[in-house]
């Protein structure tokens, strides 16, 4: 990516003259271009500081609240603050020092000339510089200079940026009723908007345009003269319709073609009649990454500012700055390429940890969950556990009040969240079955975990294994709920399913869930209990990791039953066969207890919206 904008940078000019003028309501963020001088005082004329009387201060002379001056009111004033001091007069007594005696006033305090009179040019006098050039205005800036009868000012132009989204498959946001198989919204642009107005550019979105060489040539060829920056969405990899480097060659130099970033990886650039045009990857983070990459600071380059690389990343991302962190688990970044990882990050024990996300490039959640970006530079291959990782924050987070849940995955816990964060805490998941949870809390890799996990031997609940891992250790434990378990099939149940023994038909498959997680543990069991081998149960080694998953994979039809909590199956509009209730508990160090983010969850558990939330969805029972 560097060496890419190095290329541009190295290919096309700086926009010249980059300058305009702007009335000042309209130039908030904008960088001035030259100094600016007060065109009138501020104030303008004597003013009074304080409510009172408007006198001639000698008439004051020793007065005290012992003994008040008299003075008749024809000799003084009213005036209120910020009003007109005549000329007549040269002080202002504060109402409090007076009192009001028929027609007469007594002053009970001495002042001098010019007590609370704001002579003219006080704050501001005319022809003082009161912005300089390089200033960003601001608020204040636009208030003090309209004050002081500047109307425009010298401003640094911003280039004009257009975007073109292209793709037969693409529909507008707007489309009205279920969208059709096969096309996607187009949502790109939204985050390209959103970028270019937290950077302060202005961006037009053209129409979408269809997978057709032609009219990507004419859309560029028409607007090539209104817009200093051209940027064009997809079509940059290997598909049949990805005509957008032949277009680009056909209308001038392809500077280059695929850079050594992932995502980002098919991005291309061509100088087309001097200008620059680039195209963002259809992949969301792809596009993100290039325009947070390359645009932005080609945008500075443009405006002829000075590179200021170890700036651009941060500021791009919003300003949030950077925090150092230890990798969570070991990372294998791809060979050859620079990779951007999306991450969250938590503090736990004083040690601050850094994660990666799950998900590609296409992945939107991931990158609207993340905290920020790392970036694994190009040359390095295995990150181990605990390796040191910068984290370019994307938003602001308060460490000391978020805490980490690993273990098993259940939506009506997902759903604390929001009851947490009105208790001004947070909570980030990680999905890891309840056996990865109860591990990652032996090795204090979070600050609570989750599981419900049935021991065959004993058929009781959980203790076997939290007493395996636990160790030494104090653990706190509690019951949240009982939820029920069962078979999640196709709405009408159409293959017939009723009971566990069924898994073993042959005409039937199923999705399984990852080794350690509870509901997996729970299907062992069953199996073991009727005597049926895994082998003999189609895509038992077929997994995912959340129940939501592994309903929605049976509502595609990709499976036909899953074992998963009646929740998912309601929220997938599939039929469920209850099969048992099981207890899912809690369980966190002792040393967790007072962290505000386990005070909150424990405070949050008695949300009474929560509860109701959860009662209207159903397959829970309250323990208390
Ligand atoms: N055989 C190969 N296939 C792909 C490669 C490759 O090297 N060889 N690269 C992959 C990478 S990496 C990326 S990134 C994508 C880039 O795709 P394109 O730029 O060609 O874009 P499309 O294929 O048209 O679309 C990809 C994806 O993005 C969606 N999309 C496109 N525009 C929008 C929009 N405005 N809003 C929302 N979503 C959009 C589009 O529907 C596709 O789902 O190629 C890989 N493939
Ligand atoms: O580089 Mo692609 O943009 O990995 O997804």
């Amino acid at each position: 990516m560097t060496v890419a904008l190095r290329y541009l940078r190295e290919s096309i000019a700086p926009l010249v003259p980059m300058r305009e003028r702007t009335a000042v309501e309209a130039s908030l963020g904008r960088a001035l271009l030259e100094d600016v001088t007060a065109l009138r005082n501020i104030p303008h004329y004597r003013a009074s500081a304080v409510d009172g009387y408007a006198l001639r201060a000698t008439m004051t002379a020793g007065a005290s609240p012992a003994r008040p001056v008299r003075l008749s009111l024809e000799t003084c004033q009213w005036v209120n603050t910020g009003g007109l001091v005549e000329p007549s007069f040269d002080a202002v007594v504060m109402v409090e020092d007076t009192s009001l005696d028929g027609s007469e006033l007594l002053v009970s305090k001495a002042i001098t000339v010019g007590a609370n009179v704001r002579p003219p040019g006080d704050d501001v006098m005319r022809g003082q510089i009161i912005a300089r050039e390089g200033d960003v205005v601001t608020p204040q800036h636009q208030a003090l200079l309209r004050a002081a009868g500047v109307e425009g000012l010298l401003i640094r132009a911003l280039p004009r940026t257009l975007y073109l989204p292209t793709g037969d498959e693409i529909l507008p946001v707007s489309y009205e009723g279920p969208l059709p198989a096969g096309t996607v919204p187009e949502t790109n642009s939204i985050l390209l908007r959103g970028l270019f107005s937290r950077w302060g550019f202005p961006l037009t979105v053209g129409d979408i345009i269809p997978d057709d060489p032609a009219r990507l040539r004419q859309a560029l060829e028409k607007n090539m003269d209104a817009y200093d920056l051209l940027l064009v969405g997809a079509g940059s990899a290997k598909g049949k319709k990805d005509y957008t480097a032949e277009v680009f060659s056909s209308l001038g130099d392809l500077l280059f073609r695929w850079v050594r970033t992932r995502p980002g990886r098919p991005a291309m650039a061509a100088r087309i009649k001097g200008k620059p045009v680039l195209c963002l990857p259809g992949f969301p983070m792809s596009s993100v990454v290039v325009a947070m990459g390359i645009v932005f600071p080609l945008l500075a380059h443009l405006q002829g500012l000075p590179a200021e690389e170890e700036k651009a990343l941060s500021r791009a991302l919003g300003s949030f700055g950077s925090e150092e962190g230890e990798l969570l688990f070991a990372h294998s970044s791809p060979p050859g390429v620079e990779e951007w990882l999306r991450c969250q990050m938590i503090q736990i024990r004083g040690k601050t940890i850094v994660w990666p996300l799950p998900g590609g490039a296409s992945s939107m959640r991931a990158m609207s969950e993340a905290d920020g970006v790392a970036i694994i530079a190009e040359e390095k291959l295995e990150c181990p556990k605990g390796m040191k990782i910068l984290l370019h924050k994307s938003k602001e987070i308060s460490l000391e009040r978020r805490i980490l849940f690993q273990g098993s995955n259940d939506p009506a816990v997902e759903r604390l969240i929001s009851p947490i964060r009105r208790l001004g805490c947070d909570m980030v998941m990680r999905s890891v079955g309840s056996v990865g949870g109860l591990a990652a809390l032996s090795r204090g890799e979070c600050h609570l975990a989750a599981c419900h996990l049935i021991d065959p031997e004993t058929q009781s609940y959980n203790d076997s294994y939290i007493v395996r891992f636990r160790g030494n250790a104090q653990w706190r434990r509690r019951q949240l709920f009982f939820r029920q378990q069962g078979l999640i099939v196709a709405k009408g149940n159409p293959k017939g399913i009723s009971s566990v023994e069924d898994l073993a038909r042959p005409d039937l498959s199923i999705v399984n869930r990852q080794p350690g997680a509870g509901t997996r543990v729970l299907l062992d069991y069953l199996l073991t209990e009727k005597n049926i081998a895994p082998s003999f149960v189609k895509g038992y080694d077929r997994q995912c990791i959340t129940h939501l998953d592994a309903a929605s994979r049976v509502a595609y039809g990709l499976a036909d039953v899953a074992l998963g909590i009646k929740m998912a199956a309601e929220a997938m509009d599939l039929d469920f066969l209850p099969i048992t209730e099981e207890p899912y508990e809690i369980v966190y160090p002792e040393e967790c207890h007072d962290h505000p983010g386990i005070v909150a969850f424990l405070e949050a558990l008695e949300d009474q919206q929560w509860r109701a939330e959860i009662d209207k969805i159903g397959g829970y029972r309250w323990i208390c």
